[in-house]
């Protein structure tokens, strides 16, 4: 799935701190001449019009393209396209093929930096479970490690340093180490590397690593693009050091009175700028298609939840979608997607699947991804699935809910929530302790009855929608208007009155245009 090289790489010249076996081979090239080339070639993807050929526009010294009205914009959609497509090539984070992952968790034991609601144990098992999501990747060694200093740079204390670093060293089997923390700063990384002789991973870049993976469509991908910039930025930074160090940082190149520096900053912000426009056009023909949606009136519940709870296997087993594909793996959605179903009284929702959420992840990520949630905000109930079978699953719902209202969602919204209890197939005799719950197994179809009508009561009163009987004159179109505009649920005939009682779950807009249209 991955390609080699980026692995232990913040640029080519990291290498010269990684010695030791599994040495990716492009780590060990010289630093390139060029900063320009090295972000646009090597790191592939920075300044992404820089070092194109063909085509009809020239790109000018700087990279940029200008236009006469000063405007730096593509010209037309084929371009558009092209210029996004640019901006998603980039090199692997993670290397390819097997590797046998030694997890460490770093354990704050006492004062403020200890984490609340959690325990050791079950950090690991979702770091573990972060690992496993990666293709050929597996946990041959887990230490948790107690520290006082996590916040140091390297984390843990003198004597406790080394002895993991004899251990790791002495295991010739572990070819990578999952540092279980949120971020890990360059020169940390680094200097674990040439400690320890294998590549260092935080929860950052694995968890970015599996967004890349799973990311489908455009916008999805643009937003881990956005996402990845921190990481590229802190690359930056740290290969200006190493520079330096060795050749003088400061330097200015090519007679463009920048520095080495301020020209990958300023390709890092033009990327920056370039995703945000992608981003802004794709989001812009969303909001049509969310407007022509809210024209024709169909109902909108959102599924939110901690990943891996049950989402897309709930959207499944509720609207019949065999097309629907649920994986045993964190973040396997990453595309808002929509999903026609049928609620008992025939009127028709859409179900939206949405990324899941994460506790500790890391900022950028939920930030680059919460434009995608802004969606929820425009439905018209949400539905909180819970796995109750995990041992977080208290944690998670915190962090979750606590992630919802930092969407800043309408109360109403947020008040009417339905809460689902899932996989109770895993939790032999459950009964939820709270009244409102309802407790389901998605994926073996227990309480999905009780859960539809709930979501119909909610949907009926969320959308100002309501049951009546018209009588309509068989001789004009009322009864055609109301299978288009309305949910027919009964059509009793009065023929000697050439006349029919409908019975409808009509919204109050929808009512109002039918007495307008159909006075008398
Ligand atoms: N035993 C059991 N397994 C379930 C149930 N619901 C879902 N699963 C399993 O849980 C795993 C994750 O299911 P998904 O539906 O992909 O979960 P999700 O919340 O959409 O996950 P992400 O998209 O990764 O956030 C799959 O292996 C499902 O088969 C359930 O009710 N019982
Ligand atoms: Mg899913």
């Amino acid at each position: 799935m991955w390609a080699l090289r980026a692995a232990v790489r913040g640029g080519a010249w990291l290498s010269h701190a990684v010695r030791g076996r599994r040495l990716p081979r492009a780590a060990l090239l010289p630093p390139p001449p060029n900063p320009e080339r090295t972000l646009a070639g090597v790191r592939g993807g920075l300044g992404c019009s820089e070092g194109r050929e063909g085509g009809r526009r020239v790109p000018r010294a700087d990279g940029r393209r200008s236009r006469a009205d000063g405007e730096e914009e593509p010209e037309d959609a084929a371009e558009e396209e092209e210029d996004e497509e640019e901006l998603l090539r980039r090199d692997p984070l993670l290397p390819a093929g097997t590797q046998h992952v030694c997890l460490v968790h770093p354990e704050v034991k006492w004062g403020p930096a200890k984490p609340q609601g959690t325990r050791a144990e079950w950090q690991v098992a979702e770091a573990r479970a972060l690992v496993c999501t990666l293709d050929g990747w597996s946990v041959v060694d887990t230490m948790v490690v107690p520290t006082k200093t996590p916040h140091k740079k390297l984390i843990f204390g003198r004597g406790t340093l080394e002895q993991l670093t004899e251990r790791i060293r002495g295991s010739p089997e572990i070819t990578a180490v999952f540092l279980n923390v949120e971020r890990l700063a360059t020169p940390t990384k680094k200097d674990l590397e040439a400690a320890w002789h294998v590549p260092v991973f935080d929860r950052f870049t694995v968890v970015l690593h599996i967004f890349r993976c799973n990311a489908r469509t455009k916008e999805a991908r643009l937003q881990v693009a956005l996402a990845e910039l921190p990481l590229l930025r802190s690359r930056v930074k740290s290969d200006v050091a190493h520079l330096g160090g060795c050749r003088g940082s400061s330097r200015y190149t090519m007679g463009s009175g920048e520095s080495f520096l301020q020209v990958q900053q300023r390709l890092l912000r033009d990327r920056e700028a370039k995703i945000q426009k992608a981003l802004e056009r794709l989001r812009s023909k969303r909001r049509l298609l969310g407007q022509q949606r809210r024209r024709r009136e169909f109902p909108v519940v959102s599924v939110v939840g901690y990943t891996n709870c049950g989402k897309t296997t709930l959207i499944k087993a509720l609207t019949g979608d065999a097309a629907i594909q649920p994986r045993d793996q964190l973040f396997a959605t990453l595309d808002v997607t929509a999903h026609a179903g049928r609620l008992p009284c025939a009127l028709t929702v859409l179900y939206m699947d949405t990324i899941g959420f994460l506790s500790q992840l890391p900022h950028s990520l939920v930030e680059s991804f919460s434009a995608t949630l802004q969606d929820v905000a425009h439905s018209d109930l949400i539905v909180h699935v819970r796995d109750v079978s995990h041992p977080e699953t208290e944690l998670q719902k915190a962090s979750v809910l606590s992630a919802l209202r930092g969407l800043g969602l309408p109360n109403a919204l947020l008040e009417s929530m339905v809460e689902v209890q899932n996989k109770v197939d895993l939790v032999p005799g459950y009964t939820p302790a709270e009244p409102d719950v309802l407790a389901v197994s998605a994926l073996l179809g227990l309480g999905l009855d009780e859960l539809m009508a709930r979501v119909e009561d909610a949907i009926l009163r969320a959308t100002g929608r309501r049951t009546l009987t018209l009588r309509v004159r068989l001789a004009r179109p009322q009864l055609s208007w109301l299978h288009q505009e309305a949910t027919v649920q009964a059509v009793d005939v009065i023929p000697e009155a050439g006349a029919a009682d409908v019975k409808v779950i009509i919204s109050d807009s929808a009512y109002g245009r039918f007495q307008k249209l159909f006075p008398g």
